[in-house]
């Protein structure tokens, strides 16, 4: 297994207070990695740093078998070589049915040239297909997404980011809110799709984390605090300090 990402001692300080502090994190491909820690540990500012959202004051993150700094890149291009990122609350198109959420989703050439000659190939309507078996809305497809239950939104938006084709899922707190049989099903696809991408969930819900099965990587004052599996971090006796802390 190759590193995909490789992101050595960042820092970054808003108004003089330091959120990351001599932060590494490696991922590989495939891979499933939980991320866990306290409230304020910097969980959402690492993700914003890996996205290009948030520059870091010092350090690197290095993306593929070539390494190419994802830091000389914007947001945009980042998210074309592979980053893709869902957000705790789903921004689906509430009025679109589910097919044309993930139509509008498809990796295509941008341009308005392109977007002039923008028709639905049948390898579009394929690959909508797949993705529908895939997050598991295969009946849904004609339904406005806005009436989809909480569960199946966070679903399609998980399809929306399989349609750009990444490699690399950073996906925020997806159990939160979900039933005990959606957080099953959540479980099932993430796992499915660690099969082939590197995923890595940000979640506090250690009961859903442990259903993951995977390496856990602890932060606490934007730095590593523990990693491996989540019994072995959480026999750790700063990570037990740090959560009886709270
Ligand atoms: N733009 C910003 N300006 C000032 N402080 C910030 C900014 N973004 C984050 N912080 C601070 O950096 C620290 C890390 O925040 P971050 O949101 O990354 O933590 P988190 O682990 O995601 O927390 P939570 O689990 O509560 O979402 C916090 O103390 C936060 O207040």
């Amino acid at each position: 297994m190759n590193s995909l990402l490789e992101v050595q001692g960042i820092s970054v300080s808003f108004d003089g207070f330091r959120a990351i502090n001599n932060l590494s994190f490696v991922i590989g491909c495939p891979e499933m990695r939980a991320v866990i820690g306290p409230n304020g540990a910097g969980k959402t500012t690492f993700m914003d740093i890996v996205t290009g959202k948030t520059r870091p004051d010092t350090g690197s993150v290095r993306w593929g078998e070539t390494g190419r700094s994802l830091l000389a890149m914007s947001e945009a291009q980042i998210a074309q070589v592979g980053v893709g990122r869902k957000f705790q609350r789903p921004t689906v198109f509430e009025d679109q049915s589910v097919w044309d959420n993930l139509r509008v989703s498809l990796k295509k050439p941008r341009g308005p040239i392109a977007a002039l000659f923008d028709r639905v190939s049948e390898a579009d309507r394929a690959r909508i297909d797949e993705i529908a078996a895939e997050i598991g809305l295969s009946e849904h497809l004609e339904r406005p997404a806005g009436i989809l239950s909480h569960g199946q939104k966070q679903w399609l938006e998980i399809g929306m980011l399989l349609a750009q084709d990444p490699k690399l899922l950073l996906v925020d707190e997806p159990a939160a809110g979900m039933t005990t049989e959606e957080r099953e099903h959540t479980t099932a696809l993430l796992k499915r799709l660690a099969q082939s991408h590197a995923v890595v969930v940000v979640e506090h819900d250690m009961e859903f984390v442990r259903r993951l099965e995977c390496r856990v990587t602890v932060l606490h004052e934007g730095s590593v605090l523990a990693e491996g599996s989540l019994d072995h971090v959480m026999a750790d006796e700063r990570v037990i300090e740090v959560y009886l802390g709270r």
